[in-house]
């Protein structure tokens, strides 16, 4: 099958943080690792803030009676936090504990067996990084996994398509399960926008709409403080669902010009607005700068869903809300044309979405 897409976006080759602490007791953290520019004082105690982060219920999302008032509470959380946690999304526990305990698996593997699926020269999925673009580039704490799964015929075949059984299903499911998720979502999104659903699921609901997954390895770091496991960034896609596949805590989000940590909850899905909607909805619902922490104790794990309209879809604002507010916020551009800037770049922050407002 034609292999498009993708295959023209780069990041340079890095070593796996996961081997090097494997592989000799590390005291101190090597110079590029080590992250000055990074300011790690301002945290709340997570205490206070964290119990507000918006919980919504998808069974009262979708039921004839609750609808109203949850769909009110959507609408709050995704103009004032932009992140969410979701509960009874329908997704049976013991199958999100299947599905992260063989993500653990898969990072556990030998590294002879991980080494087939690394990235290779030019090219951005796989085993390594992302956003590496210079060779003297800050690194972050972590190694990822980067592969496209939607649309199929874009799927790199050295990858999802010879992830070791059942591995390989399971995560098949796995994405097929968020993906719905994602959809109802966007829909309801529409209808607390007040504008038609098909306005919203117009960019996400063809053949050719794309769905990638991250899974992210934060080993832990003897000298945690110096680090970071990811940089500050918000998510340059439409809709991101993110489980944290074990209970280690490391996830904050930028809230009032302070991190606030987001304490996993089992089972739940931490949805977030990536900047993608943020043009869509005119600027209405907003992308929010995240980042991740380690620890010197625990290494974490998590995987990131993100859903993006079709490759040589347009992109903009949408018409209904530009009529409406009599301005658009951000250019429009085919998401080809977005993805080609976006991979050009180191991750930071807000600053290519900045780059897109008119
Ligand atoms: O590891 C996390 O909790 C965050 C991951 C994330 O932000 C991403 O993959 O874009
Ligand atoms: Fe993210």
């Amino acid at each position: 099958m034609e292999c498009k897409g993708a295959a023209q976006w780069s990041s340079i080759i890095v070593s796996s943080v996961q081997e090097m602490v494997q592989e000799k007791i590390i005291t101190t953290v090597p110079p590029r690792y080590v992250r000055s520019d990074q300011d790690k004082t301002e945290v709340t105690d997570g205490s206070g803030l964290n119990a507000e982060i918006p919980i919504i219920d998808m069974e009262r999302l979708c039921s004839s009676t609750a609808m109203d008032s949850e769909i009110e509470k959507l609408d709050f959380a995704c103009k004032e936090w932009g992140f969410f946690l979701l509960v009874n999304h329908g997704i049976d526990p013991s199958f999100l504990d299947k599905t992260k305990s063989e993500i653990q698996g898969f990072f556990n593997l030998p590294m002879e067996e991980k080494k087939k699926f690394w990235q290779k020269p030019n090219e951005m999925e796989g085993f390594g990084q992302a956003f590496v673009v210079s060779e003297d580039q800050k690194l972050d704490w972590a190694d990822i996994f980067y592969h496209t799964v939607q649309p199929v015929g874009s799927r790199r075949p050295h990858l999802f398509p010879k992830l070791p059984l059942p591995f390989r299903d399971t995560l098949e499911t796995y994405s097929a399960k968020v993906q719905s998720v994602a959809k109802i979502l966007i829909a309801k999104m529409a209808r607390a926008l007040e504008i038609k659903p098909e306005e919203m699921l117009k960019f996400f609901d063809d053949v050719d709409s794309m769905q990638s997954m991250r899974m992210n390895y934060y080993p832990p770091c003897p000298q945690p403080d110096k680090v970071i496991g990811l940089t500050p960034h918000s998510d340059s896609v439409g809709l991101t669902i993110l489980l944290q596949v074990n209970e280690v805590e490391g996830l904050q989000i930028k809230k009032d010009g302070k991190w606030v940590p987001v304490l996993p909850l089992p089972h739940a899905f931490i949805v977030n607005i990536g900047d993608v909607l943020e043009i869509i909805t005119n600027g209405t619902y907003r992308s929010i700068e995240h980042r991740g922490v380690v620890n010197s104790e625990k290494e974490r794990l998590s995987i990131a869903t993100f859903h993006n309209p079709g490759m040589y879809k347009e992109v903009g604002p949408a018409k209904s809300l530009v009529q409406r507010q009599k301005v658009a916020k951000f250019k429009r551009l085919t998401m080809k044309e977005y993805m080609d800037g976006l991979f050009s770049r180191e991750l930071d922050g807000k600053a290519y979405l900045d780059a897109l407002r008119n």
